[in-house]
């Protein structure tokens, strides 16, 4: 999948996409139902009315602004891609998650900005999403996300991700679009 890449070279970068169920397992001791109203920093579940949930970001600088993605940002020096994840989600939105696990990676390569991405799935975190100066966090069904206003090839392994599978990809973008796509689902995500 990466063969024709440099991946040491490329900078690494993480996203999050942080799962509530309604099942009471993920928060921080807060109760999560409320009035339903969207973009309050809540998640609707636990009254059994509401599926599983996932946390995006309306981003409002840097690659990908303007669209919602996972919270995220590049790799600093000395860190691990676990310790950038945990740090990007807190400056970003200002939570913790508690529970990030890697489910997978990505080759990105664009004009003006190529990376390794490394994706974490979580279902704990403490703390509200609050709007920040980078990001204006809000809680989408699963089953209905904002897919006209994300990357296009994020519409392709989102799901699998929301869905608790790994995957790998390599996504070459020219103009802001993608003119190769390699998805692999099911595979250690590795890297
Ligand atoms: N959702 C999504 N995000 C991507 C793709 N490609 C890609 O590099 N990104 C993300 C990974 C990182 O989260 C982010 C890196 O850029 P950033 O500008 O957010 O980095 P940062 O938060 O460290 O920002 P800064 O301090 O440099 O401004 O871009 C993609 O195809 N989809």
């Amino acid at each position: 999948m990466f063969e024709e890449d440099p991946v040491d070279d490329l900078p690494a970068a993480t996203l999050c996409h942080l799962v509530d169920g309604d099942d009471g397992a993920a928060g921080d001791g807060q109760p999560d139902g409320d009035d339903g109203a969207a973009g309050d920093g809540q998640p609707d579940g636990d009254d059994g009315a509401a599926g599983d949930e996932t946390l995006l970001i309306h981003k409002k600088r840097g690659v990908g602004s303007d669209q919602w993605v996972g919270p995220g940002g590049k790799v600093e020096p000395g860190e691990t891609v676990r310790e950038c994840v945990v740090r990007e989600v807190r400056e970003e939105v200002g939570i913790d998650v508690l529970d990030p696990e890697k489910v997978g990676v990505f080759v990105y390569r664009s004009d003006d900005w190529d990376a390794v991405v490394h994706v974490f799935r979580a279902t704990e975190y403490a703390g509200t999403p609050e709007e920040t100066e980078e990001a204006d966090p809000r809680w989408f069904p699963v089953d209905d996300l904002p897919l006209d206003e994300m990357w296009q090839t994020d519409r392709e392994w989102l799901p699998h991700v929301l869905d608790g599978e790994t995957f790998r990809g390599r996504f070459v973008y020219s103009d802001a679009e993608p003119q190769e796509v390699r998805i692999e689902t099911g595979v250690a995500p590795s890297l």
